[in-house]
């Protein structure tokens, strides 16, 4: 017994030596990637860009390099400014790369940390992702459900049709609904009075809110957690807990909904009840289908608005590819019905242009970032574990190594002719990396589209006109890890009287 103590303390012991001596090796024959030097204690603390940090990455790029180190309060950040590093470390190791930062407000405080796209890698988040593979990790297994697609488009073009001016209002009905329908089932009828879209909506506005980094002290400064709800001053902490609850509200009000409708046998088919079955569930298996159809939710909704507005933005300068789609519609699809997905092959134009439009206009300019696991040296540079590997997705779309004249708006260099290659899909690289890359991509592919083609093929959408001259919106976008457009006006209005007609009798 006595001796056996020994052993398991000597054999811990030079476990330790080999670990604290393999990361001294480690960095003392690497050094850490450039970037901007820091100050004592603070470190980069106050360049950290408060405002659209991914253009002063990139200009810190042109400076330092692909690969570049930050620190904040002794918090290592390495920012990855080419696609190619990003490849490399976060697709190729994937195993030592795939945690998340801990996020004290939104992860810690709010809850939000328990979900899949903030949770620390771990067994729950293996069962996660096995759910959302199950349930839609193929393109096939999404076009299985083009009727939801389809009718929640429908809507979509008959609210624009009636109240063209609330588009942007429009398109987030529109994902938000198809990630009720298909998480839990749930058909909105008057979604302006609905008490569960309203419910959602509240908790992802606020998962928005504190999620964006260094709103609250408490992210910089975690010691500040401990402060009690009375003390003055802690709104934030009062904040939190209210937040908290219309989480808790969240996960349980829809799920308890769809579990009721599966009981009365009036279930439609979605992810709770083609996960659930008539099976009684441990408590365990229950919190994890919960918080993964909420992932459903709070993955797919406000990302897939954002890219639909993108769409609109994109159609109110590009008026010329616009009418080259409108042409290719017109002729592949004509004018007396919808295009449906089974269309999509048949439509390489509009294939393309949509593709441009992703590629110049990044929604999600910095994906969400990793955590390394572990130490690591990759192209002689050190990577301490803790690091957090942000990805500066805005910055691949305009790399001149990628895209030829990346600041030109040309559909035609994603398609291939005899001449020349279609360059970079940017869907490589904007549905994330490695394991944490987004299992939604197929659905959010699918609904984008149908979505856009759709309403190309009815509407026009062009600028607004003054005193004869079409004043365009800036483009600018706004802060936000999920980033849209600045508000601007457009014209949108029905091709022509049968596209309206159609849009009617739907
Ligand atoms: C155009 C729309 C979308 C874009 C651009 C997008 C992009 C992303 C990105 C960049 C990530 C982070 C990946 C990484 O860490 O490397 C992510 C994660 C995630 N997305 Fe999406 N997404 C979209 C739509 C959706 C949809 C429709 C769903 C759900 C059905 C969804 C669910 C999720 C979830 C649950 C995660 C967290 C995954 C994890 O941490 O393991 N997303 N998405």
């Amino acid at each position: 017994m006595h001796e056996n103590a020994i052993v398991l303390f000597l054999t811990g012991l030079v476990s330790l030596s080999i670990f604290f001596y393999k990361r001294r090796f480690k960095s003392a024959l690497a050094p850490l990637p450039p970037g901007p030097r820091g100050l004592p204690l603070l470190g980069n603390a106050l360049h950290l860009p408060p405002s659209r940090p991914w253009e002063t990455f990139a200009q810190w790029g042109k400076i330092y390099g692909g690969i570049l180190y930050l620190n904040a309060f002794g918090k290592s950040i390495v920012v990855l400014n080419d696609v190619n590093y990003a490849f490399d470390i976060l697709d190729k190791k994937s195993r030592i790369y795939n945690d998340r930062p801990k996020m004290m407000m939104a992860g810690q405080l709010v809850g939000w940390g328990e979900g899949p796209a903030l949770i620390h890698f771990c067994d729950t988040w293996v069962e996660y992702r096995k759910l959302f593979s199950q349930f839609m990790g193929t393109r096939a297994k999404v076009y299985a459900f083009d009727s939801v697609l389809q009718e929640e488009t429908n809507v979509l073009l008959k609210r624009i049709l009636n109240k063209s001016e609330d588009w942007t209002e429009h398109s987030r009905k529109f994902t938000g609904a198809i990630v009720l329908r298909l998480a839990y089932g749930y058909q909105t009828k008057n979604d302006d009075d609905d008490a569960l879209v309203k419910l959602v909506n509240d908790a992802m506005d606020q998962f928005s809110e504190t999620v964006t980094s260094g709103a609250f002290l408490v992210d910089i400064f975690p010691l500040l957690q401990y402060v009690p709800e009375w003390f003055p001053g802690a709104e934030w902490k009062r904040k939190a807990s209210r937040y908290r609850n219309t989480l808790r509200e969240m996960l349980n009000v829809p799920y308890d909904w769809a579990k009721e409708q599966i009981a009365s046998g009036a279930a439609r088919p979605c992810f709770v009840s083609s996960l659930l079955g008539g099976e009684k569930r441990t408590a365990k298996e229950e919190h994890i289908l919960k918080w993964a159809a909420a992932g459903i939710y709070s993955g797919g909704a406000d990302t897939t608005a954002a890219g639909i507005e993108s769409f609109f933005l994109a159609m109110t300068v590009q008026t010329s590819h616009q009418k080259i789609a409108h042409a290719e519609i017109d002729s592949v699809v004509g004018q007396d019905r919808l295009p449906t997905l089974a269309d999509r092959a048949r439509l390489p134009y509009f294939e393309a242009l949509l593709t441009e439009v992703l590629r110049t206009h990044q929604f999600i300019p910095l994906g969400l970032p990793h955590v390394a696991i572990e130490d690591d040296v990759h192209d002689g540079y050190f990577i301490p574990k803790g690091s957090m590997v942000i990805t500066n997705n805005w910055q691949y779309c305009k790399d001149p190594n990628i895209y030829k004249s990346p600041d030109l708006f040309s559909p035609e260099r994603f398609l291939a002719t005899e001449a020349h290659t279609s360059e970079t899909d940017p869907r490589n690289f904007m549905f994330g990396f490695g394991r944490r890359t987004c299992p939604g991509v197929h659905l959010a592919d699918a609904s984008l589209w149908l979505a856009c083609v759709s309403i190309l093929a009815t509407f026009d959408i062009c600028p607004v006109m003054k005193e004869g001259k079409p004043i365009f919106p800036s483009g600018k976008y706004m802060d936000g890890s999920i980033s849209h457009p600045e508000p601007f006006e457009c014209i949108i209005k029905p091709r022509s009287e049968a596209t309206a007609t159609l849009i009617q009798v739907l």
